[in-house]
């Protein structure tokens, strides 16, 4: 399902002394089937913009079609338990909202909820933690009795359990180890690629916008400031400096090396296997002069 916002505004507690304009006339076209990465400060309206993708939030202003749904402001959208199963939301920390005994429960939690039959659901649970690469043992365990990360993919599989089109994703490595946030982010890479499905991934880390996502999307107080794709931009090193926004380590490496020896990399270095193929054909280059 594709996702098109026409000029949405979001307003906190409005008309009250607290009201909030969280988002300003965000205008923007997700296509069905991509990885985009959203980007950028603390409070700059990527949750809120988040919370509109299954109707969790409704626009102030403006309208916002999600699929076949069109949700316009002003006319409160009652019936939408099928949008929430076509577009799964995974909030930071999704492991704290864990809360039935075992594994299995919680993961048919979702299923079932959305009118599958418990056998069906329990049938599938092996199916769905293979998804997140957990093995079958835990199945019958307490949730609480694994370690963080593996709470995080038992709480994943609840919602990939749903079969959603749409795969929103609230910091998912949010603490996790060097590893464990590979394993993860390499996971639902896996899951675009197999399942087709639409990742929407909101993230402080750009190296993992650069290696990851093929579109970016970058928010500044509540509107959208840039879009592109990691080349695009990412090779704006002092417009992303000037948004007060980090720079992948690698693409700052390149940036030195270039002005230091007035060469040029043959491509833009936005993983570290980028600079490795560089280097490997700037040497060469130098060793046939
Ligand atoms: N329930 C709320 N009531 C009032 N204001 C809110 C509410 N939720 C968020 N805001 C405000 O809306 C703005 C955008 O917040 P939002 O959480 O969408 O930003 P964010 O980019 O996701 O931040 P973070 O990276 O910290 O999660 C902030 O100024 C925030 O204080």
């Amino acid at each position: 399902m594709d996702i098109v916002f026409r000029d949405v505004e979001h307003r906190y507690q409005i008309n009250t002394p607290f009201e909030k304009r969280a988002l300003y006339d965000i205008h923007v076209d997700i296509r069905s089937g991509s990885y985009v990465a959203v980007i950028g400060h603390t409070g700059s309206g990527k949750s809120t913009l988040l919370q509109h993708f299954n109707g969790l939030l409704q626009p102030t202003k403006g309208t916002a079609h999600l699929g076949d749904y069109t949700i316009v402001a002003g006319k409160k959208e009652k019936q939408l338990k099928p949008l929430r199963k076509k577009v799964g939301i995974v909030f930071q920390f999704p492991e704290h909202q864990l809360f039935e005994e075992t594994v299995e429960k919680d993961i048919c939690f979702g299923p079932m909820n959305f009118g599958m039959s418990e056998q069906e659901a329990k049938a599938r649970v092996g199916e769905w933690l293979a998804l997140v690469g957990l093995p079958e043992e835990v199945r019958h365990k307490s949730p609480f009795a694994l370690s963080g990360g593996q709470m995080r993919r038992v709480a994943i599989a609840g919602v990939l359990a749903m079969e959603p089109e749409v795969l929103v994703l609230d910091e998912p490595t949010a603490g996790l180890d060097p590893r464990g946030r590979k394993e993860m982010m390499d996971m639902f890479a896996n899951l675009q690629r197999q399942k087709k499905m639409t990742i929407v991934l909101v993230t402080h880390s750009m190296e993992e916008a650069a290696r990851y996502a093929d579109d970016i999307i970058i928010m500044h107080r509540g509107t959208i400031v840039r879009r592109g794709t990691p080349e695009q931009i990412f090779r704006n090193v002092d417009d992303l400096i000037h948004l007060g926004l980090d720079v992948p380590e690698t693409v700052l490496f390149q940036r030195a090396i270039e002005q230091k020896f007035g060469i040029q990399f043959p491509e833009p270095c936005l993983t570290i296997e980028d600079v490795e193929r560089s280097l490997q054909t700037l040497f060469t280059r130098v060793k046939r002069i």
